[in-house]
């Protein structure tokens, strides 16, 4: 009897939830981030053991376990993926990748493109998210200090020399906050700084239109990878240069991939 009373109470939640969902977009989304958060903080505590027992610990490596595991998040979601230009992470050498950010969900259509060998760039408060915060630390991102420009240029000097030692591509968020305005903040310079330190062969700038799309149920969420940016042979005078390069490229990219007419806007 009680069983009965319990799946029935569980039955009338989920059926009072849909109907919420119906009614309301804002409930609809503020479900479905909880969800998300749900099976990022669940996922992430399962994956940390196999990511240790695999590969020891820290390690790049562990962004394969990562990425098949958030691969799985979008099937509680109905989400599709459209992703163009894969091939232009195929370049010799080390690589920079600049994306936008629009949010926490952008993890999904991120690791949908994230090439092996590539570790990212995120704020040192990440470490400190529960299980989340572990698995970020386990995946190899390497961690600045934004209040700390100094200790934040230092670190990246230290990944521009490991990213040549070690051929690694790197990940870099440029707008260095989440920005869901549908538009681009003007771009930050240390991941083009890092470019030129580190003579790469080339900067993808990726664009994805993911809230957008999220928020369309069922969405499907556009990834493109654009071709990448030579940058050997640049100097520190052509770092404004090549930021404005990827910063036009990418808003462009983001309102074709919103279905919104261009606009022009520098991003002094
Ligand atoms: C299994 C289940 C798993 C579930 C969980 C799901 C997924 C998680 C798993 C893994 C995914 C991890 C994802 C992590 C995402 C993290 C995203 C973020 O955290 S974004 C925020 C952090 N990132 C950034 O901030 C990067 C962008 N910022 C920069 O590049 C900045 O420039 C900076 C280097 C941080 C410094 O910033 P600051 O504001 O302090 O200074 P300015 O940018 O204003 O620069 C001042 C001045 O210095 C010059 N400059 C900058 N960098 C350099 C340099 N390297 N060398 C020389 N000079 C530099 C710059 O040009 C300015 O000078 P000027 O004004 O004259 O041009
Ligand atoms: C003991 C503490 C427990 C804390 C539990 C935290 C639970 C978090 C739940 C779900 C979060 C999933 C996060 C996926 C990783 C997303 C990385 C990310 O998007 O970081 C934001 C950062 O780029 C910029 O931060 P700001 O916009 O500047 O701010």
């Amino acid at each position: 009897m009680e069983l009965g009373w319990l799946l029935a109470w569980g039955a009338a939640l989920l059926l009072g939830l849909r109907v919420l969902m119906e009614l309301s977009a804002a409930a609809n989304f503020a479900l479905r981030i909880g969800l998300y958060s749900v099976l990022c903080v669940v996922g992430s505590a399962l994956a940390a053991p196999v990511c240790v027992l695999v590969n020891g610990g820290r390690s790049v490596k562990n962004m394969r376990i990562i990425k098949a595991v958030v691969k799985s998040f979008k099937y509680f979601f109905g989400l599709r993926f459209e992703v163009k230009g894969l091939q232009n992470f195929e370049v010799e050498g080390p690589a920079i990748i600049v994306s936008n950010h629009q949010s926490i969900l952008d993890m999904m259509g991120l690791m949908e493109v994230l090439p092996d060998g590539c570790v990212q760039v995120g704020k040192k408060e990440l470490m400190y998210a529960g299980s989340v915060g572990l698995i970020i630390y386990l995946g190899g991102v390497i961690f600045i200090n934004r209040k700390s420009t100094s200790s934040a240029k230092m670190v990246m000097a230290e990944v521009a020399k490991t990213m040549v030692a070690e051929n690694v591509k790197v990940w870099v968020y440029p707008e260095g906050t989440r920005n869901c305005t549908g538009d681009l903040l003007p771009f930050k310079k240390g991941a083009f700084h890092l470019a030129v330190q580190a003579q790469v062969t080339g900067t993808a700038p990726v664009a994805h239109g993911f809230l957008t799309d999220f928020l369309s149920s069922p969405g499907k969420i556009k990834v493109e990878v654009l071709p990448p940016i030579e940058t050997k042979g640049l100097t520190p005078d052509d770092v404004s240069d090549l930021t404005d390069r990827c910063f036009c490229l990418m808003r462009e990219t983001l309102f074709r991939l919103s279905g919104r007419p261009a606009q022009v806007k520098d991003s002094s």
